[in-house]
C-alpha cells in the first residue's frame, strides 16, 4: 500500500520506516527540513537502538522516501499523523495547533485522489474528542475516513515495540456501523504482518481510543509516583525503598516493571500527557476524579527537589563545589532530554553555585543546547576527575557497571548520591565511597557492611 507519514519526530520517523520495513511504500513528511535530508540521507535525527538499520534498508529498497512537500502525499491510500502534541505554554493542556495546521495542508491534498477511499489515521496523544473534532472536518471529503490508532512504544525500544506492541487499539466513529467496518479492514490491511503475528487488536470509539493512551500513561507515572511516595517514607523511618519494591513486586497482581524509584519520570510524554489529561477532565467538568494525578505530578517534581537537597546534606554549601552528574537523558538509551530530570537536577546545581560537569553517552548535544552554559564532557573518566561529589541520575550501562574502586582513584572526594537506586551500596562502601540514595536511609545497607 502507499502510506504516508505526517510529522516524522520520533514517533513518525520510526512509524515510516516500520511500515517500509513489512512492505509499504512510504513517504514520510516533516516541515523540518533539516530532519527531512537527514533521514533521506539514511542518518537517525535521534539516538534509537535499531532505528538507523531499518531506515536505510527503507531507504535502499526504494520503499521509503522523506519530504516538506505535501503534494508529494497526493497518491498515498493511508496517511498517518504523527504530530507533537506538546504542553501548552500556558503550562496545563495539550497544545494541538502542528495537528491542525498540519490536517489543514492534508486537506488541500486529499481531493486529489478524486473520492477513492483515502484513511487518515491519527497516531499522537490527544485529550478525548480530538478526533471526533476532526473526523467532523476531514470526513466532508467523499471517500475520507478518519480513524485514531494511539502508540505505546518507549523511546529506546521504539522499533521493537512498533513492529511488535502489546495491542493495537483503533478507534472509530461508530464501532460496529458499516462504515466503521471498512475502515477497520483497511487498517488491518496496513498492519497485516502483525495481526498475522497475533497481535491483539481491539475496536473501539474515538474517544475510548483516546483515553485508552492517556489512561496508560497516567497509570504507568501513578505507579512511578506511588514508588517515589513511599521512597519518601523510607528516607524518613528508616527503609530500602529498593526491597520494598522488590517485595511488593513480587505478587502477580502489582507487578514488579515500573516501580524503580529514584529521581522519578520525565521525557517528552509522561509528563505533559498527566497534565493535558488533568486540564481535559477539567474542561469537561469532572477535574476532581483526576485529582490524585496532581499529587503524582507534585511526588515527581519533590524528587528532584529532595536530590538537590541530599546534596548539600552531603556537601554543605554548594557553591564552588565540583559535581560531576553521570546522565542527562531522560533514560538511558536514548538522547532525548525532554523533561529530563537528570537534566533539571543538573541545572538546579549550577543554579545553586555548584561546578557542575555532566557526562552522557548520548545526550549532551541536546543537554547543551537545553541548558546554556552547562560543562559537557562525553569522556566518562574526565568528567569524574576532580569531582568532591558524583550524583548519577541518569542509569545507562557504562554507569551501572562503573568499577567502584577505578572510580575513586579519579575523583577528588569518593562521594556519590545515587538517584536511581543502580549501585549497590555496600559494594561502594567497601570501596571506601560515601554513598547515599534517593529512597534509602543514610544507613541502609551498612547494617551487612564487611570491613575492607
Ligand atoms: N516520542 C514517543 O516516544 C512517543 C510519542 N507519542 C506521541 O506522538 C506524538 C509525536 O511525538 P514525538 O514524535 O515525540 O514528537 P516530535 O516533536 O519528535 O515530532 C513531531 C514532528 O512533527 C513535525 N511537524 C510539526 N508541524 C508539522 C506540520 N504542520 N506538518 C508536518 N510535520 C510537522 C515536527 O517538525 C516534528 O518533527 C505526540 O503526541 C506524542 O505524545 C506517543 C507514543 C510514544
Ligand atoms: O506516550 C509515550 O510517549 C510513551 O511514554 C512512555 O515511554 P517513554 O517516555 O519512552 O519512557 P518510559 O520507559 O516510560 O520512562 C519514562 C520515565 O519514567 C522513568 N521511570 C520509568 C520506570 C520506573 O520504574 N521508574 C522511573 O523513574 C524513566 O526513567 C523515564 O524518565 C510509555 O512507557 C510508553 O508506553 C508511551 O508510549
Amino acid at each position: 500500500m502507499i502510506i504516508s507519514v505526517i510529522g516524522v519526530g520520533y514517533l513518525g520517523a520510526v512509524h515510516a520506516a516500520a511500515m517500509a520495513e513489512i512492505g509499504h511504500d512510504v513517504i514520510g513528511l516533516d516541515v523540518d527540513e533539516q530532519r527531512v535530508t537527514a533521514l533521506q540521507a539514511g542518518h537517525a535525527p535521534f539516538h534509537e537502538p535499531g532505528f538507523e538499520e531499518i531506515l536505510r534498508r527503507g531507504l535502499a529498497s526504494g520503499r521509503l522516501r522523506f519530504t516538506t512537500d505535501y503534494a508529494d502525499l497526493a497518491a498515498a491510500e493511508v496517511h498517518f499523523l504523527g504530530l507533537g502534541t506538546p504542553q501548552r505554554k500556558d503550562g496545563f493542556g495539550a497544545d494541538l495547533s502542528h495537528l491542525h495546521a498540519a490536517m489543514a495542508s492534508l486537506g488541500e491534498v486529499l481531493p486529489a485522489r478524486a473520492g477513492a477511499p483515502t484513511l487518515v489515521v491519527g497516531k499522537s496523544t490527544v485529550p478525548a474528542g480530538t478526533a471526533r473534532l476532526l473526523a467532523d472536518r476531514v470526513e466532508r471529503l467523499p471517500g475520507v475516513h478518519l480513524m485514531w490508532n494511539p502508540e505505546f512504544l518507549r523511546e529506546g525500544f521504539a522499533v521493537q515495540d512498533t513492529l511488535a506492541p502489546d495491542r493495537l487499539v483503533y478507534g472509530v466513529s461508530e464501532p460496529g456501523t458499516p462504515t466503521a467496518d471498512e475502515a477497520v479492514r483497511r487498517l488491518d490491511a496496513v498492519y497485516a504482518p502483525l495481526l498475522d503475528a497475533e497481535i491483539p487488536r481491539l475496536v473501539m470509539g474515538y474517544e475510548t481510543a483516546e483515553l485508552v493512551k492517556v489512561s496508560a500513561n497516567a497509570f504507568l507515572a501513578t505507579k512511578i509516583s506511588f514508588i517515589n511516595a513511599i521512597a519518601e517514607i523510607c528516607e524518613t523511618v528508616g527503609g530500602d525503598v529498593t526491597d520494598v519494591a522488590r517485595a511488593i513486586g513480587m505478587d502477580d497482581r502489582i507487578g514488579a516493571k515500573f516501580l524503580r524509584a529514584g529521581v522519578g519520570f520525565g521525557g517528552g510524554c509522561l509528563p505533559k500527557d498527566i497534565r493535558a489529561f488533568v486540564a481535559s477532565a477539567e474542561e469537561h467538568g469532572v477535574g476532581e476524579a483526576l485529582g490524585f494525578l496532581r499529587e503524582v505530578d507534585a511526588v515527581n517534581e519533590r524528587r528532584r527537589v529532595r536530590a538537590v537537597e541530599l546534596a548539600r546534606e552531603m556537601l554543605g554549601d554548594l557553591r564552588g563545589r565540583r559535581i560531576t552528574v553521570l546522565g542527562a537523558a531522560f533514560k538511558p538509551d536514548s538522547d532525548d532530554v525532554r523533561d529530563s530530570p537528570a537534566l533539571d537536577v543538573a541545572d538546579r546545581l549550577l543554579q545553586a553555585g555548584a561546578d557542575v560537569r555532566v557526562t552522557d553517552p548520548q545526550a549532551l548535544a541536546n543537554a547543551a543546547m537545553r541548558v546554556p552554559g552547562l560543562a559537557v564532557e562525553p569522556d566518562l573518566e574526565t568528567a569524574l576527575a576532580g569531582a568532591e561529589l558524583t550524583v548519577l541520575l541518569t542509569e545507562w550501562r557504562e554507569y551501572r557497571d562503573l568499577d567502584p574502586r577505578r572510580a575513586a582513584e579519579l575523583v577528588a572526594v569518593p562521594r556519590l548520591l545515587d538517584g536511581r537506586n543502580v549501585l549497590d551500596p555496600q559494594q561502594w562502601r567497601r570501596a571506601g565511597w560515601e554513598i547515599r540514595s534517593l529512597g534509602r536511609a543514610a544507613t541502609a545497607g551498612a547494617e551487612h557492611l564487611l570491613p575492607a
